[in-house]
């Protein structure tokens, strides 16, 4: 069964349903220029009643040791992802660092971007191909922009790692984005909200309901 990954969550309400709702991974956004912010005392609060079969993710972009030690002291998450620019050197060096597995994102527009994740199988624990906003997108996130890519690019790849696709995902189109990509597992963030940051709760359920059934 595909595997899905709820990201951006913010409130008990939506973590309770992606729960109930049989999410795999449950994302939290420590970047401040995101409307998914949260501070790590939060993200701690909202975990609490995570099951052990949920994993919990932190995701960062480019942060660095002070900030990734508070949020591994204090939320314990499952899994670290990161969304910035981290070389697979610094991969290596966070995984060993923090002792917490790593997944690595890779910002895809086109073949040669997926190409790059050849770099990051031996040291990320998984790997996530998300959408690359355009440079013209002068207000653009490192991800969660609701933006899509040719899934077509990642049609009979075959990686060292589990991995998931990203980007504008929504329930609608999530059972073709699975079926083009051959992806074992998916993310979502917008597609799940309606408003910037505000996650709903029919959508939620909508979006799990659709990827566990594709
Ligand atoms: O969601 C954010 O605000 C965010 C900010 C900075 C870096 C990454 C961010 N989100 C990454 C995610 O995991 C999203 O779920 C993924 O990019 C897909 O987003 P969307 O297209 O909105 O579903």
């Amino acid at each position: 069964m595909t595997l899905v990954k709820i990201c951006g969550l913010s409130t008990p309400e939506s973590v309770a349903a992606a729960i109930e709702g049989g999410a795999d991974f449950l994302g939290f956004v420590f970047y401040p220029r995101s409307p998914r912010n949260v501070t790590p005392e939060q993200a701690t609060e909202l975990t609490k009643p995570v099951p052990a079969a949920v994993r919990t993710v932190a995701l960062t972009v480019d942060a660095d040791d002070a900030l990734l030690e508070t949020i591994v002291a204090t939320m314990r998450p499952g899994l670290l992802q990161l969304h910035g620019h981290e070389t697979p050197e610094r991969v290596a060096d966070i995984r060993s660092r923090f002792g917490t597995p790593v997944m690595k994102v890779l910002s895809v527009a086109s073949a040669e971007d997926v190409a790059k994740a050849s770099a990051y199988e031996p040291v990320a624990g998984m790997l996530m191909f998300d959408a690359k906003p355009p440079k013209e997108m002068k207000d653009a996130l490192p991800g969660g922009n609701a933006l899509r890519f040719d899934w077509q690019l990642l049609a009979g790849a075959h990686f060292g790692k589990p991995w998931l696709l990203a980007g504008g995902l929504t329930p609608d189109n999530v059972a073709e984005a699975i079926r083009t990509s051959g992806a074992p597992g998916v993310d979502v963030s917008s597609g799940v909200e309606d408003a910037p940051g505000r996650k709903s709760i029919p959508l939620i359920r909508a979006f799990l309901k659709a990827a566990k059934a594709a």
